[in-house]
């Protein structure tokens, strides 16, 4: 596959993939999905590789999640939403690899989801974490509620969800959702720093943890699946295009005329 919407590099044995959108702040179209699950499928079933880092382009943001402008009741690609989530995610979860998250700016909607399904975060000082579904006319009714609950706990993930406050990268280390923060300029050196310390170990034992972690939450990837199904009829309501419309004309959107 050639990409367009991603880079693929290997450095020693990681292979950093990074989201190459910064136009949009690394928001994801369908294309962007489908490149992102044949390259985290191909390092993660390439034997040079120990480890896979997960980034965004330039200095803003990591990833800002479903693209906006790609966005009309579903977005552009294929799968019940028009894109493959679920795949992507559960990409993730399934490669018998370590994925590490580079957040160097906004980890936000989609992006702070991909952030909580990796194995590590490890973040720059100046990274802002965030969901912003109930705000736009979306939600994740997978991995992004349910396992952020796992990771920051019941209270702090309906806090992170009904709110849609960003928070620091001090807080994010605080609450569990990230592993190390340091200096921006610091950021490369210390993910490659945690990829040599994974290289160096028995790769089929972090294999097996891995998928023993994740046993305890496979069935959440069920969740997720019949969940599109549900986020499907969410996104063609008008409740949903008025957060959408909102989020394009840079205003408040006007959700009470469809109070429950
Ligand atoms: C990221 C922000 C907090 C930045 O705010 P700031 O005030 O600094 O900057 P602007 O808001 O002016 O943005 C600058 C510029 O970038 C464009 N942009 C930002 N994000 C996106 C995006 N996601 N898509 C397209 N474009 C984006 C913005 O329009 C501006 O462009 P200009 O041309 O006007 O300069 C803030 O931007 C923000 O909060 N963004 C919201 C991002 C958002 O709505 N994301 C989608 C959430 S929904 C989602 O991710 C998602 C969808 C699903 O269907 C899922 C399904 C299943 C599981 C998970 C799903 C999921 O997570």
């Amino acid at each position: 596959m050639n990409y367009e919407d991603i880079l693929y590099e290997v450095r020693n044995a990681a292979a950093w993939i990074t989201i190459n959108r910064p136009q949009k702040m690394n928001a994801f179209r369908g294309q962007t999905c489908d490149e992102l699950i044949h390259a985290i499928t191909r390092a993660g079933y390439d034997r040079q590789i120990s480890v896979i880092v997960l980034a965004g382009a330039g200095d803003k943001a990591f990833c800002t999640g479903g693209d906006q402008s790609a966005h009309e009741g579903q977005y552009d690609g294929r799968g019940t939403i028009g894109l493959p989530m679920e795949e992507l995610h559960n990409a993730i979860r399934d490669v018998p690899k370590p994925v590490i998250a580079r957040v160097q700016g906004y980890a936000v909607g989609g992006g702070n989801v991909l952030c909580t399904i990796c194995d590590f975060t490890i973040a720059s000082e100046k990274a802002q974490f965030g969901q912003v579904g109930p705000k736009v006319g979306s939600v994740d009714p997978g991995y992004g509620t349910a396992f952020l609950a796992r990771v920051v706990g019941e209270k702090k993930a309906r806090e992170i969800w009904y709110l849609c406050r960003r928070y620091s990268a001090a807080e994010a280390l605080a609450m569990g959702l990230v592993n190390a923060v340091v200096p921006a300029e610091q950021l490369d050196a210390e993910v490659q720093k945690w990829c040599d310390e994974i290289t160096e170990k028995s790769p089929t034992a972090i294999a097996i943890a891995k998928r023993s972690f994740n046993m305890d939450t496979a069935h959440q990837s069920g969740i997720a699946g019949m969940g599109m199904y549900a986020l499907k009829l969410y996104y063609d309501t008008e409740e949903s295009r008025e957060g959408v419309r909102a989020f394009q004309e840079k205003r408040k959107p006007d959700f009470r005329r469809y109070a429950k």
